[in-house]
């Protein structure tokens, strides 16, 4: 895949009734690599609509997209990857469905999962929650830095960040040994999207 360093995922509670294409393309704007459209609440159909308006779009800006839980939704598109959590689709299956040359990235919460991940042939794994998020219900205790400490000594494959960070505690992850970072809120949530950006890419040089 190609590599990436600010990946930010959709979470339309948090755009203070903004647009979600508008929101999306600051971010893009302002530096964000890689886009997750996640939405827990919409019926299929508009799901599909919403991964087909930011399928065009990072296309037109040459952006890769990813879409959370929804493989035939993310096969419907042709985005570029799908992104799966320890208990939905298990990476060999979700292997066999999105073929080959396909993104998988998965969750991961202790190193046997991203070991696991690993030897099961994930693209980039998720590593978090870092610190307390709000932004998922269903979320486990944090992980804290140690956990990034843990993978970026053993584990090849790249990965990414993710759980309660923000731009005042970004550098906390950095020092761990994380070269890649994911928001939800502090990014679709900020009043100056593409200007929150810039700043995480100027601290990630
Ligand atoms: C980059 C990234 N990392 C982790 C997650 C969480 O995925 P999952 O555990 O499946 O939980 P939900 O997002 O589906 O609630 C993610 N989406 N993206
Ligand atoms: C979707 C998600 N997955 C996590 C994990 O640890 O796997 S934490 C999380 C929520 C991230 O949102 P925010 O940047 O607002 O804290
Ligand atoms: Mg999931």
């Amino acid at each position: 895949m190609k590599d990436f360093k600010l990946y930010a995922i959709t979470g339309e509670e948090f755009h203070q009734g903004r647009d979600l294409i508008e929101v999306m393309e600051e971010a893009i704007l302002g530096g964000v690599d890689i886009i997750q459209l996640r939405d827990k609440k919409s019926k299929k159909i508009d799901v599909l609509k919403k991964a087909q308006a930011l399928r065009e779009l990072t296309k037109k800006h040459d952006v890769t997209f990813i879409v959370n839980d929804h493989i035939d939704v993310a096969l419907a598109v042709d985005a570029d990857g799908i992104h799966v959590g320890q208990d939905d689709l298990p990476l060999t299956e979700a292997r066999k469905v999105m073929g080959p040359d396909k993104i998988i990235g998965i969750s991961t919460h202790k190193i046997e999962e991203a070991r696991a991940a690993e030897a099961g042939g994930a693209d980039y794994i998720g590593v978090g929650p870092i610190f307390e998020t709000k932004s998922k219900e269903d979320v486990v205790d944090p992980v804290t830095t140690q956990y990034i400490q843990q993978v970026a000594n053993e584990i090849t494959i790249p990965f990414v960040a993710i759980g309660g960070i923000k731009l005042h505690n970004v550098d906390q992850v950095l020092a761990a040994g994380a070269t890649r970072v994911c928001m939800i809120s502090e990014i679709v949530g900020a009043d100056d999207v593409k200007g929150t950006c810039e700043k995480f890419i100027e601290i990630l040089k």
